[in-house]
């Protein structure tokens, strides 16, 4: 049987900044997840985004294909990813629909693709708002990881790394069916998050797993639960390379459950000129491990 993880749970809206600092960075160095409590992102706008999400996703494959993913933007039908390349089984049984960056310096937000207004009233402002809402708490987040890394508070936004957040939203829907042949099928095959930080909130469905080890052989995986209201934050690879491999960038996979579930990520990069122009990393390079890695040099 699957064991449970217990996540560290992390309020944003604590006002001992230093203790919150301390297990954020106890709980990047330890798991590389952990949950975000009273982020400021609304419960009734995130039911408004699942709603309009399971609109979406309800209309016929033709009027999707419509909006198929261009510049990384718009929808990806089932099986068309596989987020595992090694995975032998086919893609992975989700559909997805991708919006980037809204504004910010350089940011063509018009790549974006949406429904027509006529097909679904509301979806685009629905969406917009809830990108920005979470943008809001993803860069408050960001200023306790800066502590978290013993670093000024403010550091990530004087380097200019909130100025264009290279940041995507994704909508996930899980149709649920389970395949009777005797492969599994992933509903997400296993990866880890290229970015630097994603936050996840989902339907309450179950199926998220993540894996600690790695490297290790054979892999453990343990099942994340859901914590009503909180979103789940992980760390991506980038903040692990830029960290050199203190802050983990942890393995995870969705598992089919039988059931039919939707998820919202927002991802957020923040991938610009900043980390490497910006000698500011410097330091924070020299005074960690190294381990087995590449390394950039600056
Ligand atoms: O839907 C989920 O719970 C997680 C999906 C995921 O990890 C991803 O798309 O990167
Ligand atoms: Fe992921």
């Amino acid at each position: 049987m699957t064991q449970s993880i217990q996540l560290p749970i992390i309020d944003l809206t604590s006002p001992d900044r230093v203790s919150t600092a301390r297990a954020i960075r106890q709980a990047c160095l330890e798991v590389g997840f952990f949950y975000l409590i009273n982020h400021g992102v609304d419960e009734k706008l995130f039911k408004q985004v699942l709603e309009q999400s399971k609109k979406f996703f309800s209309l016929s494959l033709e009027e999707k294909m419509k909006l198929v993913r261009r510049n990384h933007r718009g929808y990806t039908p089932l099986y068309a990813e596989k987020l595992d390349p090694s995975s032998t089984t086919q893609g992975d049984s989700k559909e997805s629909f991708y919006i980037g960056s809204l504004e910010g310096k350089g940011v063509v937000s018009n790549l974006n693709q949406w429904p027509a207004e006529e097909v679904l009233p509301c979806w685009r402002s629905t969406m917009e708002d809830y990108h920005r809402r979470v943008l809001d708490a993803g860069i408050r987040l960001i200023s306790l990881v800066a502590l978290a890394l013993e670093l000024e508070e403010d550091f990530f936004h004087k380097s200019g790394a909130c100025d264009s957040p290279n940041a995507f939203l994704r909508l996930l829907h899980y149709p649920g069916e389970l395949q009777l042949s005797e492969q599994v099928v992933y509903g997400a095959s296993a990866h880890s998050d290229y970015g630097m930080l994603t936050l996840l909130a989902t339907d309450g469905v179950g199926g998220l797993q993540v894996c600690r080890e790695k490297f290790k052989k054979p892999q453990i995986w343990e099942d994340v639960h859901h914590l009503s209201g909180a979103f789940i934050v992980n760390i991506g690879d980038m903040m692990e390379r830029w960290t050199n491999c203190l802050f983990r960038s942890t393995l995870h996979r969705v598992m089919p459950t039988g059931q039919e579930r939707y998820s919202v990520l927002r991802f957020h990069h923040m991938l610009n000129s900043f980390f490497f122009s910006n000698s500011l990393f410097y330091p924070l390079f020299r005074s960690m491990h190294v381990c087995g890695m590449l390394v950039y040099v600056i």
